[in-house]
């Protein structure tokens, strides 16, 4: 029997009014593995994310190595490793890079303690280093980010999303605005992490990324998964291409 994956959603929807934004959708995150999430706009991709990590209410499972983390708060989720990044993801340009990390888990008011707002362990300057040096930003803790170029900044807001103890890293639409060639860097660093047994979900509309750097690939159309599989058979699916891939390739 194969091992249990070390992410899944089972039968996930969620219901905004007449609106089935996430209808059943059910998906597998092994370890180290990248999963691509594409659709198109109002697919209910970052429903999926909002949903999974407690932001949105939804019916159906959420598992996280083994462990049901429906109906647990944000926090709880976060505490539990499985950490987002959001789509406006911008950092504080008048701190420095290692300081937006310890910010993304500073308590509010400045306490300090054994977790922080989302629950995550307060990671010390080793961990906060370790997640910059995981994504080739050894050097770049005590420069600004608007020192750095946009690929590296986005690599910033990644680094924040692993800071104290990721197993399970949802991304939604990390590379937005980076161009090709940045958009390649940014790929291999995703192996980077991936290849120490951390699982990714990537939503993208930029299908050069998405297509080069998943092993596989779940496809969204109003709610649902209308395909799933490695990038080679998504690319020639002709419902995935009437849906999403013909318009995604004109963009
Ligand atoms: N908070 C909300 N309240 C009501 N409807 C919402 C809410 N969030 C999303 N929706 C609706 O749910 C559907 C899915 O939206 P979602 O943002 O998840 O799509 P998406 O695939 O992420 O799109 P995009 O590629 O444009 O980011 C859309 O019809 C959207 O209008």
């Amino acid at each position: 029997m194969p091992p249990d994956p070390l992410f899944a959603t089972d039968a996930l929807t969620v219901r905004y009014g007449g609106v089935l934004a996430n209808d059943r959708v059910t998906l597998t995150v092994d370890r180290g593995e990248i999963v691509g999430l594409i659709g198109p706009n109002g697919a209910g991709k970052t429903t999926l994310v909002d949903a999974v990590s407690g932001f949105a209410p939804a019916t159906g499972a959420v598992t996280l190595a083994g462990r049901r983390l429906d109906g647990a708060g944000p926090h709880r989720r976060r505490a539990a490793g499985l950490a987002r990044t959001w789509q406006a993801g911008e950092l504080f340009t008048d701190l420095t890079v290692a300081q937006n990390l310890a910010a993304a888990i500073e308590r509010p008011g400045g306490r300090t303690g054994g977790g922080d707002v989302c629950g995550r362990r307060r990671p010390d300057a080793d961990g906060i280093q370790a997640a910059l040096e995981m994504l080739g930003l050894g050097d770049a803790a005590d420069r600004r980010p608007t020192e750095l170029s946009l690929g590296q900044q986005k690599l910033v807001g990644v680094a924040r999303a692993l800071v104290g103890g990721t197993a399970m890293l949802l991304l939604d639409e990390p590379a937005a605005g980076l161009d090709t060639h940045e958009s390649g860097q940014f790929g291999a660093e995703l192996r980077r992490i991936a290849a120490t047994g951390v699982g990714v979900l990537l939503i993208d509309h930029d299908m050069t990324l998405v297509l080069d750097v998943c092993d596989r690939v779940y496809v969204l159309d109003f709610g649902k998964v209308i395909a799933s599989g490695p990038p080679a058979a998504i690319r020639d699916d002709p419902a995935v291409i009437a849906a999403y891939l013909g318009s995604a390739v004109a963009e």
